[in-house]
């Protein structure tokens, strides 16, 4: 084993603390601060890891990665990085990096990973896709930056990806970016939302179906599971998908095959699975609502997004990207005042980064100066009152109107599918209030008892779930 290390890194005091713990390990340790000094120690001596920082004395430590990986390709390297975005992740791990580490890090688990690399020099899986542009996701709190680790990992395989996290806290983004940075990039993204699809009609949308396989198929129809060959299938609030849905489902994802609701012939589908849910799935399959074999096969790499407020370093970023959105939309351009930014911080926001973005094109559209302050968040705060992420009637419908824009609803289906997006939360709201009780909850609505049972029924909304105690 080769425990000779270059350790590439321009601030002394760092450089110090790595070289002693790795030194304590049995490395014998060179270190350098440049480019062009690290290239000059690299042609003289065989090193078993190299350790380097992104911004060097000279240049990028990133860009010039690949050349090194050319000369160098048995040789692992771990990227160390005070750049803590997904760019950054994405470019270290697709440059051939065979570990990445956001500042500050884990000192105990660099060392770690140092030696994992010399141990296993041969089997660095290095990866040769082109780095993404267009990143979307913002945000560099440490939860964010172990999400865009994982990400990065992903870019070169087909795992099955389970996405978890309350709702608006970003899942959706999180499958679109491993669609678009990873192999797939060039082939489809498909999403289907189980939670806004009437359960009877969501194995025709995932499978499609032959003409007349039920009534009301007048035409053979396509399902998603088809549409996204070759690329990646978003399956949202997976929490939602009916008993039945779900077995054929695993079918599906343990054959490669489906075949269309009331056709006999099957259909080989390559696709990517990325999974989300904002439910707990362990009591669930507890409970044998969801199947716990699916589970294993969608969950091969799970991805969890902390809510929001956990991650309060995020929020003003987050703010200032919608501002400029915002502003891209055609609202005011405006900017944000300090004290405005930590007040935002400091919010709950229990719709997270969802209620966050209404809440900012909000400030962009009603503020009265060009930079917004702590005085008219404040009062938007006041207008929003105990819900939290209420909305003004005139800003509700527009949203809901961009947000129907931006849906891929099924054809002949798209009443009952909008409806249900509404009819959903207000069911659980109810529940909520009510704690579970259907006779309260059907009071609270002002609709009738066995209407709400029914509704609940065709919802998938287990009453049970709102019980206390
Ligand atoms: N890290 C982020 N950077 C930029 N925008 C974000 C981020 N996270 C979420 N958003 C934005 O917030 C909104 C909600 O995100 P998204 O739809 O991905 O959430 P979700 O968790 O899938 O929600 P749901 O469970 O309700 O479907 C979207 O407009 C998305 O673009």
């Amino acid at each position: 084993m080769n425990r000779k290390a270059l350790l590439v890194e321009d601030d002394n005091a760092i450089a110090t603390v790595i070289r002693s713990a790795l030194e304590d390990e049995g490395f014998a340790v060179d270190s350098c601060d440049s480019i062009a000094e690290r290239d000059r120690l690299l042609a003289g001596d065989g090193y078993g890891v190299m350790l380097t920082d992104v911004m060097l004395t000279d240049g990028d430590g990133i860009a010039t990665l690949g050349a090194v990986r050319e000369a160098y390709p048995d040789m692992p390297v771990i990227i160390l990085s005070a750049q803590n975005t997904l760019d950054t992740a994405v470019r270290a791990t697709s440059g051939g990096a065979f570990e990445y580490f956001p500042k500050p890090f884990d000192l105990d688990e660099l060392v770690r990973a140092a030696c994992q690399a010399v141990a296993n020099r041969k089997s660095s899986d290095a990866q040769s896709e082109e780095p993404g542009d267009g990143l979307p996701l913002i945000g560099r709190s440490t939860a964010m930056q172990e999400v865009y680790r994982l990400i990065s990992r992903l870019l070169g395989n087909d795992l099955s990806v389970l996405v978890l996290g309350e709702s608006g806290t970003g899942k959706e983004l999180v499958a679109e970016a491993i669609h678009q940075l990873g192999k797939r990039k060039s082939g489809p993204f498909v999403a289907l939302n189980a939670a806004a699809i009437p359960r009877e009609l969501i194995e025709s949308e995932l499978f499609g179906h032959e003409k007349g396989a039920f009534t009301g198929a007048t035409a053979r129809s396509v399902g998603k599971f088809e549409q996204a060959h070759g690329g990646t299938l978003f399956l949202d609030e997976i929490g939602d998908m009916p008993a039945e849905a779900q077995t054929r489902l695993l079918r599906a994802l343990q054959s490669g095959r489906i075949r269309r609701v009331g056709g006999s012939e099957e259909i080989a589908v390559d696709v990517r699975i990325v999974a989300a849910t904002n439910r707990d799935l362990a009591p669930m399959i507890a409970s044998g609502m969801f199947r716990e074999d699916l589970f294993y096969r969608l969950n091969v790499v799970p991805i969890r997004l902390p809510p929001l407020r956990d991650r309060q370093d995020d929020i003003e970023p987050l703010a200032r990207h919608f501002l400029a959105r915002a502003a891209d939309d055609g609202l005011p351009r405006r900017g944000l005042s300090r004290e405005a930014a930590a007040l935002l911080a400091r919010q709950p926001w229990r719709g997270n980064v969802r209620e966050l973005q209404n809440f900012v094109y909000r400030a962009a559209l009603l503020a009265r100066q060009d930079e917004i302050d702590a005085a008219t968040i404040k009062e938007l705060l006041v207008d929003d009152g105990d819900m939290g992420s209420a909305e003004q009637p005139a800003d509700f419908a527009a949203t809901v109107e961009r947000w129907l824009t931006q849906q891929q609803f099924g054809e002949g289906v798209l009443y009952h599918e909008a409806l249900a997006q509404f009819e959903r939360p207000l069911m659980r709201h109810a529940l909520r209030r009510t704690g579970g009780n259907q006779l309260k909850a059907a009071q609270l609505l002002g609709i009738n008892r066995n209407t709400l049972r029914k509704r609940l029924g065709e919802l998938d909304i287990d009453p049970e779930h709102y019980t206390q105690g």
